[in-house]
């Protein structure tokens, strides 16, 4: 199944708030992502009532723990029917291999991949953590990591697409959050491209959230960028 272009960001405090928006959406024209504010506040029931009505949901819990626990977790997402989940990659190769190993054979098989370098950094915070390397680098790295785990794509910038599709081959999936409608606000985000720019870059997938969910009018805005990338 073709997943959607565009995945809104649900970074709403409750499932009332989520569902003010989800109410004006068509489950074939964007996907939604659910990040950890809403699962924690809204849970898994709630989601998988959005499965049943027909979204592809990307679950952005970001797993990060020892293998077994992120193959549990893994387990435990796709049992939701979620079309995407993700582990963050600097998890190391010993839990991203866990974790692919634990969908495999299961009924319902999410796409699984992995958070490389998160879009609201850049070098200075890479320097912080004692990494020395460049963005594009770690990106790289880590993503040849994932791809070598049996992970199926990554989560990176959309500016890192075009080095990742090289390097990693046209089907390794690219989900790219820090999309930025042309004159809209960074808010944290560092790495950032318009969607129209993303799109040529390659991106399979793109995240956005702040621009919709702030926006005065949210399901223009989703029309406005799906138009955008017509
Ligand atoms: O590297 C990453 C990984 C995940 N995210 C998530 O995407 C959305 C982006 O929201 P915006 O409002 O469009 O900035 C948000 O839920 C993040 O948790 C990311 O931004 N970068």
């Amino acid at each position: 199944m073709e997943l959607p272009k565009v995945y809104v960001a649900l970074d709403y405090q409750n499932a009332s708030d989520a569902d003010l928006l989800i109410n004006q959406l068509a489950p074939g024209k964007v996907g939604l992502k659910v990040g950890k504010e809403l699962f924690t506040s809204a849970g898994p029931e709630w989601v998988k009532g959005l499965v049943q009505k027909g979204f592809s949901i990307f679950l952005d819990l970001k797993f990060h723990d020892i293998p077994n626990t992120v193959a549990k977790a893994v387990t435990a997402a796709a049992k939701l029917g979620v079309d995407v989940v993700n582990v963050h990659a600097s998890g190391g190769s010993r839990m991203m291999k866990s974790a692919a190993e634990a969908l495999k054979g299961l009924d319902a098989q999410p796409l699984l991949i992995a958070v490389t370098v998160l879009t609201s950094m850049d070098e200075d915070d890479l320097k912080e953590l004692g990494i020395s390397k460049t963005i594009n680098e770690q990106v790289e790295y880590l993503a040849s990591l994932a791809k070598s785990s049996g992970l199926q794509g990554v989560v990176c910038s959309a500016q890192e697409a075009k080095m990742l599709k090289a390097v990693c081959g046209k089907d390794f999936k690219l989900m790219t959050p820090g999309i930025r409608p042309e004159g809209s606000n960074k808010d944290d985000q560092r790495r950032t491209m318009t969607p129209p720019e993303a799109v040529s870059a390659g991106v399979d997938y793109m995240v956005i959230g702040r621009p919709i969910t702030q926006s005065s009018d949210p399901a223009k805005a989703v029309d406005d960028i799906l138009a955008s990338i017509a």
